[in-house]
């Protein structure tokens, strides 16, 4: 099986900060994501920026889509994205609409399963309904509250879908091998990697656990 990828969560709302933090930990990482709070503040423009930046990586624009799937994801597939989420709590028609949005450029829809009630059978629709890659997140108040994407991950692992599974929540350098060992293809790192005194070196740590695996 291919090495998992390692995606950095660039969650910051400043912009020149952004840029910076990309710039550090470029050499550790093989996806940029452009978090939430991140991408409203800042919008389609940033997409544009880092894409340019960066011809090499993969984007993934953490849109966390609600509604209008295809009309929301469209601008920003166009400005270079590779990846967009799509909320799974949204519905079957909205992940369709940003599926849709994703196979027109050649690029990918990921379902984010955060706080979803019954995460398997959503795995299971959008999948079948052509999702790329399913998202295994335990969000950041949720973290707060104590929760953690593990049992989650297997539980979308074993069915054996033919999509790719990312994983987020709170990874880090002690938990990093147990999610590739649990089958995630897609490790999302942000506060540890971010929040480390040297974010270039928490994140070549991270390869490196990655890679020992
Ligand atoms: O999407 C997010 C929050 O909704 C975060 O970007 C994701 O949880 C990764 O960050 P961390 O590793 O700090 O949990």
């Amino acid at each position: 099986m291919a090495k998992p990828l390692i995606q950095i969560a660039l969650d910051s709302l400043d912009y020149n900060a952004t840029i910076a933090l990309a710039e550090t930990v470029a050499p550790h990482v093989d996806i940029f994501e452009i978090g939430t709070p991140c991408i409203k503040h800042n919008g389609v423009n940033l997409v544009k920026d880092l894409r340019a930046r960066f011809p090499e990586k993969l984007i993934l624009v953490d849109l966390k889509t609600m509604d209008a799937g295809e009309y929301e994801a469209t601008p920003f597939y166009a400005a270079g994205a590779d990846i967009c989420t799509v909320l799974g709590v949204s519905g079957l028609a909205t992940c369709k609409g940003v599926i849709k949005a994703a196979n027109a450029h050649g690029a990918e829809a990921q379902i984010d399963l955060i706080n979803v009630e019954d995460k398997v059978a959503c795995a299971r629709a959008t999948a079948e309904a052509g999702a790329h890659i399913m998202g295994v997140h335990t969000g950041l108040d949720a973290q707060a509250a104590g929760h953690t994407p593990f049992g989650d991950l297997s539980d979308i692992a074993r069915l054996g879908l033919n999509v790719r599974i990312s994983v987020a929540g709170g990874i880090k350098a002690s938990t990093v091998q147990d999610v590739v060992r649990a089958g995630a293809n897609i490790i999302v790192v942000g506060a540890a990697i971010y929040g480390a005194p040297s974010p270039a070196d928490a994140a070549r740590e991270i390869r490196e656990l990655v890679e020992a695996v």
